[in-house]
């Protein structure tokens, strides 16, 4: 049996995991706050719908950075597909293609960005960068990526050091098993061969220099992922960048950072409809995608459901992924009385006299 919501196929996926790979995607940083915190924030928030409005099927087909896409829901980067499943980052391309959705490939991931855009064969990717310190590396990847066909550059600035991951200590999953690396960290060897995949660097050095220096370096468009606070989103305005994904890196990198829903609010305010913006962390129903659009996204990211989708049933589970969210989507907004995202506005949000009470006490 298909498994009805994003929540079942994670049950599923959990069955079939080793308990380890399970915990290294589900798990976060510390005491796993902000974790809990993007998932609850959704379920707190209520929707008010509208009635009568006679918009007929909501629209859901959308443009983001230049890309057509089916639907503003885009695949965010996680690493190691293939501890998911054998097929692994090259099954996610493909599902994501068919579907017309956005793809951002992992920096981490354990397929080459080259197989992986033959497998997407046409398809939309994006790809994420952490900017490694060694610029002629980070250089000669954006060559790569720009080579390979890729639309744009997500870079993850959330990230100056390792988040500690508890569950990961506790398993002593400190790497990945032997066959597998990160493809994209190989360095050009002679006569066209890769040599061995080199760390990925967290560099706490990392300035906004750094991303002038990126600007200047590529045509392609630029994509702040892991921004919360305001100031940084009136910076990246400043600094030219194209978009911003406003996340905390699914809880595993700084906790108790709030929830991404809560935080938009003051960040689409700074950006002012100058720039589009994404969110990510804890989407698991259409609804969520409502809720986040009604608070200022543009479109929302996905992490961890396609790895549960991937690890129950590769490319067809990525696909019902895709299609349980996309047609969850829809019926959110038709039921709200909303045609498209222009449609859905703060008010179908219902802000409780209680919470209205806490605000401003
Ligand atoms: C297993 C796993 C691996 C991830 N790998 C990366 C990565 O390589 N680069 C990155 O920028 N973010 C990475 N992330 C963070 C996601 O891009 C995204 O911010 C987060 O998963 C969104 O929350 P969600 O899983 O609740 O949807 C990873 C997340 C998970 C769960
Ligand atoms: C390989 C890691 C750097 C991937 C990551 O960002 C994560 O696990 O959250």
């Amino acid at each position: 049996m298909k498994a009805l919501s994003l929540r079942e196929l994670e049950a599923e996926a959990q069955r079939r995991l080793e308990p380890g790979a399970y915990d290294l995607f589900a798990g976060g940083a510390d005491d796993e706050v902000t974790l809990r915190a993007n998932e609850n924030a959704f379920a707190r928030l209520g929707l008010v719908p509208r009635v009568l409005r006679g918009r007929g099927r909501p629209q859901l087909e959308t443009t983001l950075l230049g890309c057509r896409t089916s639907m503003p829901i885009v695949i965010a980067p996680t690493a190691f597909h293939r501890l998911a499943h054998p097929d692994g980052e090259r099954a996610t391309a493909r599902a994501a293609a068919a579907a017309g959705a956005i793809m951002t490939v992992s920096m981490a991931s354990t397929t080459a960005i080259e197989e992986i855009a033959e497998a997407s064969a046409g398809g939309t990717l994006w790809f994420q960068l952490y900017l490694q310190p060694d610029l002629g590396f980070t250089e000669a990847l954006i060559r790569r990526v720009e080579a390979a066909g890729c639309k744009a550059l997500v870079v993850t600035v959330d990230s100056p050091v390792f988040g500690r991951r508890e569950r990961d200590l506790r398993n002593g999953f400190t790497d990945l098993p032997s066959g597998l690396c990160c493809e994209n960290m190989r360095p050009a060897g002679p006569g066209g061969t890769r040599g061995p995949a080199r760390p990925i660097a967290f560099s706490e050095a990392l300035s906004w220099e750094h991303i002038d220096w990126l600007r200047k370096s590529t045509s392609l468009p630029l994509v702040l992922k892991g921004l919360v606070h305001p100031a940084d989103a009136k910076m990246a305005l400043e600094r030219g960048v194209d978009a911003v994904l406003v996340s905390n890196h699914g809880g595993r990198q700084l906790d108790t950072i709030p929830a991404t829903l809560e935080l938009l609010p003051p960040i689409a305010e700074a950006i002012g409809g100058r720039l589009p913006i994404l969110l990510d962390g804890g989407i698991r129903r259409g609804t969520d995608i409502v809720k986040a659009l009604a608070l200022g996204a543009n479109a929302v990211a996905i992490g961890r459901p396609v790895l549960w989708g991937l690890a129950a049933e590769g490319e067809a589970g990525v696909a019902h992924v895709l299609e349980t969210l996309r047609s969850e989507l829809e019926r959110a907004m038709a039921l709200c009385g909303c045609g498209s995202a222009s449609d859905v506005g703060p008010e179908l949000l219902h802000v409780s006299r209680w919470e209205k009470q806490c605000r401003t006490s």
